[in-house]
Formats: structure tokens, C-alpha cells, sequence
């Protein structure tokens, strides 16, 4: 694996930020290799091992090249490689806005607290809700995001345990999003309303501007 001031990194592209909160502004997005889940709807699996290694600066080079302020690191899982920790801190040394896309099994606790972090809560039609990292949830803050990615309707009801559990509609922005392609959107929008809850229904606004299945978007 890469050392200290080296990344295996497995695209870097500018585009419309698809996810989150900040869902239809651009954005820059650094995608780091590697990933230590298998969630059995990932749509990210060439991110498990291509990439190149780069040098931080070089990194940020490059991402200076887009002028554009606001940058989201992701993977694969971005926190599985150190050199991750200096990146973030020299990018918000140097004014950018930074995201971290984590699947909330890693620890988040020693994440530089400038970034928002945008934290998914794995469910159990992912086949890796065991590996969920608890005392992640007590770390989250309001510039946090915490997300659910439902495949069905043990999905919803997973999540919807996890949010009373935690407190997580008092705490920070709760997003639900369907698994492409295998919930229906408008199936996941009448559970939400039904529940009454302050619950943002989020879709990949990528996969509806692009092909779904289009890489570097
Ligand atoms: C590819 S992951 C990378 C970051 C990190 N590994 C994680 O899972 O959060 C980025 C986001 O895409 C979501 N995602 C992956 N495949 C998806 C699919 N088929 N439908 C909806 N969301 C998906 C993940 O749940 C995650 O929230
Ligand atoms: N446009 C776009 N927005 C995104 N937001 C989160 C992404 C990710 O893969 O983590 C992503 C992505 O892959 N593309
Ligand atoms: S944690 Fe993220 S990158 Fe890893 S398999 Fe799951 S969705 Fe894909
Ligand atoms: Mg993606």
C-alpha cells in the first residue's frame, strides 16, 4: 500500500456533485482505491483495486486545475489509507470546502472536524450492516450528513430503528436513498412520507444526467 505521502488513487474528475446536501453544485472528486466492504449493490467496484499512485501535490495540483472550491473525497473507502488524513488537512489548509463519502464500518473520530463528513450507515440488503462502526454516530455534528441506502422495506425499517437509537434526526441532516435500480423511487417517497419525518429522499442525480453506469461523472 501506498506511503506516507502517496495515494493510490482511482479517478479524479470534476462534475455535478450527485449526493448530499450539496446534491447540483460542481464539485471536484477525488476517488481513492481500495475498499474493505463488498456491499452487494456497489456500483463502484472498479475502485476495489485499479488506480495509480500520486504524490500529494501532485494531487492537489491537479485538483487546482478545475477551479472549483469544493472538493469530496470518496472510493472505493477513502479512510482505509492514511495518506487521506494530510490530504484533507492540506486541501482545507488551502480554502477548499472538503467532503469525506465514508461507509460509516471505519472509525471517523481522528477526521480533520472542517470536513463534512457524509457518513452511510450500511443496511442489512448491503450484506454488511455488521460491520458498522457504533461510536461513529456519536461523533456526528450538524455540518455532518448521515445516510441510509434502502434496498427494500427491512431496509427502511433497519433505518428508521437506527435513527431513533442514535437520535440522528436531532443531530444532523438524515438522507434515504434508494439502491439503484432495485427500490422503486416512488416506493422509497411513500415511506417517507408516511413516516412524518424531517427524512430527505435523495436520488443519484448523476445517473439520471448521465448513463448510469458512465465512469468519471
Ligand atoms: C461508492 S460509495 C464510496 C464511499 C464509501 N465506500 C461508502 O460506501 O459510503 C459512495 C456512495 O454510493 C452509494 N452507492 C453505491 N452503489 C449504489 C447503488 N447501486 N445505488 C445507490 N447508491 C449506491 C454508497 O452507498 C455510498 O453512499
Ligand atoms: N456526480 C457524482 N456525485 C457523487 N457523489 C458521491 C459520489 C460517490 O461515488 O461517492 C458521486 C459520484 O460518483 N458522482
Ligand atoms: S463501502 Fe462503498 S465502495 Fe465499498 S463496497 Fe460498499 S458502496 Fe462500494
Ligand atoms: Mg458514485
Amino acid at each position: 500500500m501506498a506511503g506516507k505521502d502517496v495515494l493510490k488513487i482511482n479517478e479524479i474528475f470534476y462534475s455535478i456533485q450527485g449526493e448530499s446536501t450539496y446534491a447540483g453544485l460542481p464539485c471536484v472528486f477525488v476517488r481513492l482505491t481500495y475498499c474493505n466492504l463488498r456491499c452487494t449493490y456497489c456500483d463502484t467496484e472498479y475502485a476495489f483495486y485499479e488506480g495509480q499512485e500520486m504524490g500529494l501535490d501532485e494531487i492537489i495540483a491537479r485538483i487546482k486545475t478545475y477551479q472549483c472550491n469544493l472538493v469530496e473525497i470518496t472510493g472505493g473507502e477513502p479512510l482505509i489509507q492514511p495518506a487521506v488524513y494530510p490530504l484533507m488537512e492540506r486541501l482545507l489548509d488551502n480554502g477548499f470546502e472538503v467532503l469525506l463519502e465514508t461507509g460509516g464500518h471505519m472509525d471517523v473520530s481522528k477526521v480533520d472536524q472542517r470536513v463534512k463528513r457524509i457518513m452511510d450507515v450500511k443496511c442489512p440488503s448491503s450484506g454488511e450492516a455488521e460491520k458498522t462502526h457504533w461510536p461513529n454516530m456519536e461523533l456526528l455534528k450538524n455540518d455532518d450528513q448521515v445516510k441510509f441506502v434502502i434496498g427494500d422495506r427491512k431496509d427502511f425499517d433497519y433505518a428508521l430503528e437506527v435513527l431513533e437509537k442514535y437520535n440522528l434526526l436531532n443531530r444532523c441532516p438524515v438522507l434515504f436513498s434508494p439502491v439503484f435500480g432495485r427500490l422503486e423511487n416512488g416506493q422509497l417517497a411513500e415511506w417517507i412520507l408516511a413516516t412524518q419525518k424531517p427524512i430527505r429522499m435523495q436520488l443519484q442525480l448523476h445517473k439520471y444526467i448521465w448513463k448510469p453506469d458512465q465512469r468519471g461523472v
